[in-house]
């Protein structure tokens, strides 16, 4: 900036990441690397200075800080500290930068392997107030007038804004939007109609209760034991016959040991469904077997959705980008993250237990654990924290709670049913599969994953043949969702498993 203003000399620099500062004749100032940096490298972290709007609308852009100041998210100007205010602009950039707004700082990320003397360059954005590489146009009379009112650096937020707005903001909340214009596609399964060969069972433990006084002690034990596993959800838990009364009990291997002061009849083995029925032939079928419970798919008619609940998944989805590729900044992690959000129309001020927002990254980079993905994670939160008696503490992850201090219920902490499932890369089929255990309704994703995604992808777990959940899919556009990102900050090896 400023060429004729700029020191001489560059000064020595500090900075043991590779930075150095020089100084040329058209660009003034410069931050270059002093040896190769590789790609994804924390280069540098500048705290900032902020500047209310009025500050720096009164006094700040009329001053050299014009040519050094941002936007900081919540609107006010930000000038950095350190190297941060010295990289000058490119397009196309070598390095990326995140607002840090809990730390008021900036931390600069490489965007590729970078050779000893190449200039590192961020992007300012597409209107420039200087002629690139023109000694004297960089002068600030120079510079047209932004008509945002904001100078300096303001426009870099075209690419790195995070206060890019929601477009469902505005409008009605309550209007439909019309399948066409939906940010995202839905995943079509095949159309599925179960017959008696194709129905699936599972063995389980029934009794016959002789005495209808029983059955609520019954009931209530079953409850205390734990019997009532999730596998059997689905099945209604008696069947009344004629005359006869039976329970169903558990499908453990062994028969269940009942309470003796009962004397009931032993316990015996019954083949009954493995999931609910999805059409009314498919009842009877399946409630010959055993009384089951109807979840019929509205093939024809797909959820509607109005601006309000877009309004919230584009928030969820943005959110779970901005993670991803904080954790690949911060971290140096795969630049992946999912998210379970309060579901949509509980305010999460008033969520209970069961509505708690849980996020994470993939992490199998910093654990050296093949099977840390972020999908896998953010249900291991979820669960770890619903199996923790106690809450965890303030700051405290609930990845780090003591489980094996909690209150297990039954194996049911990891499920996510009715939970929407945000994710920024199709999950593998691993991935895939512990979402169907969860029963999760919905996934939606960013990125697909063709050789290796479970949700479509490769295959498509919750369509197979047999499966006893099945949750949709959706895939969301790309073009909207905000730009807080490059593709390249969160494109992946197509081969690895998301
Ligand atoms: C944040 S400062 C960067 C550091 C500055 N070069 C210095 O010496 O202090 C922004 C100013 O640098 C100059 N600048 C940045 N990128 C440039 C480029 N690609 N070509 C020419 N000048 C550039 C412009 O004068 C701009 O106002």
């Amino acid at each position: 900036m400023l060429p004729a203003e700029s020191p001489a000399l560059a000064p020595e620099h500090l900075n043991n990441t590779g930075c150095t500062i020089k100084v040329t004749a058209d660009k003034g100032r410069g931050v270059y690397a002093s040896r190769p940096i590789p790609r994804n490298t924390t280069i540098e972290i500048s705290p900032v200075l902020l500047f209310n709007k009025e500050e720096y609308e009164n006094h700040g852009k009329y001053t050299v800080l014009d040519h050094y100041t941002f936007k900081w998210p919540d609107s006010r100007m930000a000038l950095a500290l350190g190297l941060g205010s010295l990289f000058n602009h490119s397009d196309p950039p070598n390095v990326s930068y995140f607002r840090d707004t809990q730390t008021e700082s900036i931390r600069y990320t490489t965007t590729r392997d970078i050779d000893t003397g190449e200039e590192l360059c961020i992007y300012y954005g597409h209107s420039l107030w200087f002629s690139l590489g023109d000694n004297n146009s960089s002068l600030p009379e120079d510079k047209p007038e932004i008509d945002d009112g904001w100078g300096g650096l303001s426009c870099v937020d075209e690419i790195n804004d995070q206060t890019v707005s929601n477009p469902y903001e505005d409008g009605d909340p309550e209007e439909i939007v019309p399948e066409e214009d939906l940010p995202f596609i839905r995943y079509k399964p095949a159309p599925e109609e179960e017959d008696a060969e194709s129905i699936r069972t599972m063995q389980a433990w029934v009794v016959d209760v002789p005495e209808p006084q029983h059955i609520t002690t019954l009931l209530k034990w079953i409850k205390q034991t734990g019997l009532d596993g999730p596998e059997m959800g689905h099945l209604k838990r008696i069947r009344k016959k004629r005359s006869s009364t039976s329970l169903v009990l558990s499908t453990s291997s062994e028969p269940p040991e009942l309470p003796a002061e009962l004397d009931l009849p032993a316990p015996y083995q019954l083949p009954v469904p493995t999931s609910s029925a999805l059409t009314l032939p498919s009842l009877n079928l399946k409630s010959a077997l055993w009384p089951t419970t109807y979840t019929p798919r509205r093939k024809d008619e797909p959820e509607p959705w109005t601006r309000d609940k877009l309004r919230w998944a584009w928030n969820a989805m943005k959110k779970t980008v901005d993670f991803a590729v904080e954790a690949r900044a911060k971290n140096k992690e795969l630049p992946i993250a999912a998210y379970i959000p309060t579901p949509y129309g509980v305010d999460e001020k008033d969520a209970e237990l069961s509505d708690l927002s849980f996020i994470a990254s993939d992490s199998r980079t910093s654990t050296k654990h093949p099977l840390r993905h972020a999908s896998i994670n953010t249900i291991r939160k979820l669960a770890d924290y619903h199996a923790s008696i106690e809450e965890p503490k303030d700051g405290l992850d609930p990845l780090e709670v003591d489980k094996t201090a909690g209150d297990v219920r039954n194996g049911t902490n990891y499920l996510l049913t009715d939970r929407t499932f945000f994710v920024t890369h199709e999950p593998c089929v691993m991935c895939s599969m512990s979402l169907l255990h969860s029963r999760a309704k919905e996934v939606i994703y960013l990125y697909p994953m063709a050789k290796t995604g479970g949700c479509g992808g490769c295959t498509c777990l919750p369509m197979l043949k047999g499966v006893n959940h099945r949750y949709s899919i959706f895939q969301w556009k790309l073009d909207k969702i905000s730009r807080n990102f490059t593709d390249e900050d969160l494109t992946l090896d197509q081969t690895l498993d998301a």
